[in-house]
C-alpha cells in the first residue's frame, strides 16, 4: 500500500464553481481519438488560476494526451482528432481564428527529458525573446537573469552564461528549459512529467521550484507519482481509460476520494 502525505490545501472546494475570474482554463466535453481509437472521453474541468493542478493515473489513461491539448499540441498528429472546447480567456483554443504559435506563447511546455539547445545557456534563456525579435541586450540581459532567478537556477550558472548548456547537470538542464519557458512570461506553464529522468536531489529541487512558480504561473503538470503530486498540487484530477474519474483539491483526492476507483489506485491497487 502507497501512503500518502499530501500537503496542499486543507480546504475542500467545488471546482466546477470557480467564477471567470479565478478560472485559468476551463475544458468542456473534450473528445479526443487517434484515428479510429477514441482516447479521451468527455472531459469537463476548471482549471484554477496560479494554483497547480495536478493529472495523475496508470500508463495510457490519456494524461499526456489532455495536458497536450492545452497548447494544441495534439496539432502535430496527423490522426488527432478533437470534438469539444478549451476556453483561454473564454475564447475556445480551437477556434479556427486562434494563432497557434500565439497560444504557445501564453501556454509553455516543459518535457519529461530536458531539451535544451546545443547553445549557451544565455542563448537557450533568451531563445523565445529573440524570436519575438527583442534585440536590445539590456532587456535581453534582464530576462535572463530574471528568469534564471525565477526557475532557481541562477546562482549556480551566473558564472558561466556563456558555456554550452549541455555540460550542465540533467536536473539543471530541466530547470534552464523551465528559465527558457517561463522568459517570454507565459500564463500557464505545462510540465509533462518534468521530474521522471532526474535524481532525487534534483526532483526535490524542481518540486520546490514548482511551489514558487505558481506565484505567477498557473501550473499543470502530468505525473506517475501519486507522492509527487500530493506534495506539489493543490488539485489533483485522477484519470483511467480516457475518463476523468475524480477532480478536487489535492487533499480530499488522497485522503477521502469519492470513488472507489481513485481509492484503488490510490492504495496501490493497481496502476
Ligand atoms: N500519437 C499517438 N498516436 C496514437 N495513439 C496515441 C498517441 N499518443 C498516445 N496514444 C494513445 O493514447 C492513449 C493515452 O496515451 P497518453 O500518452 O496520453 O497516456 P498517459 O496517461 O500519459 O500515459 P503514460 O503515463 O504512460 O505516459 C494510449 O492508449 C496511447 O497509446
Amino acid at each position: 500500500m502507497i501512503t500518502v502525505t499530501p500537503t496542499g490545501s486543507t480546504a475542500t472546494r467545488d471546482l466546477s464553481a470557480l467564477t471567470d475570474a479565478e478560472t485559468a482554463l476551463e475544458i468542456k466535453n473534450l473528445d479526443l481519438y487517434y484515428g479510429n481509437k477514441q482516447a479521451l472521453y468527455d472531459v469537463s474541468m476548471k482549471i484554477p488560476k496560479n494554483q497547480v493542478t495536478a493529472f495523475i493515473g496508470p500508463s495510457g489513461c490519456g494524461k499526456s494526451t489532455l495536458l497536450r491539448c492545452i497548447n494544441r499540441m495534439n496539432d502535430l498528429v496527423d490522426i488527432c482528432r478533437i470534438e469539444g472546447e478549451i476556453l483561454l480567456h473564454g475564447q475556445n483554443i480551437y477556434d479556427r481564428k486562434v494563432d497557434v504559435a500565439a497560444l504557445r506563447r501564453g501556454v509553455g511546455m516543459v518535457f519529461q527529458r530536458p531539451n535544451p539547445f546545443p547553445k549557451s545557456i544565455y542563448e537557450n534563456v533568451v531563445y523565445g525573446l529573440r524570436l519575438q525579435g527583442i534585440k536590445d541586450r539590456r532587456v535581453l540581459d534582464e530576462a535572463v537573469e530574471r528568469s534564471l532567478r525565477g526557475a532557481a537556477l541562477w546562482d549556480e550558472v551566473k558564472d558561466r552564461l556563456n558555456d554550452n548548456a549541455f555540460g550542465l547537470s540533467g536536473g539543471q538542464q530541466q530547470r534552464l528549459v523551465i528559465a527558457r519557458a517561463i522568459a517570454i512570461e507565459p500564463e500557464v506553464l505545462l510540465l509533462d512529467e518534468p521530474t521522471s529522468a532526474l535524481d532525487p536531489i534534483s526532483t526535490l529541487t524542481i518540486e520546490e521550484l514548482i511551489n514558487d512558480l505558481k506565484k505567477q504561473f498557473t501550473v499543470v503538470i502530468v505525473t506517475h507519482n501519486m507522492q509527487q503530486a500530493a506534495r506539489v498540487s493543490d488539485q489533483t484530477a485522477f484519470m483511467y481509460m480516457g475518463e476523468m474519474v475524480e477532480y478536487s483539491d489535492t487533499n480530499t483526492l488522497f485522503t477521502t476520494p469519492a470513488k472507489k476507483k481513485t481509492e484503488d489506485y490510490i492504495t496501490g491497487r493497481y496502476g
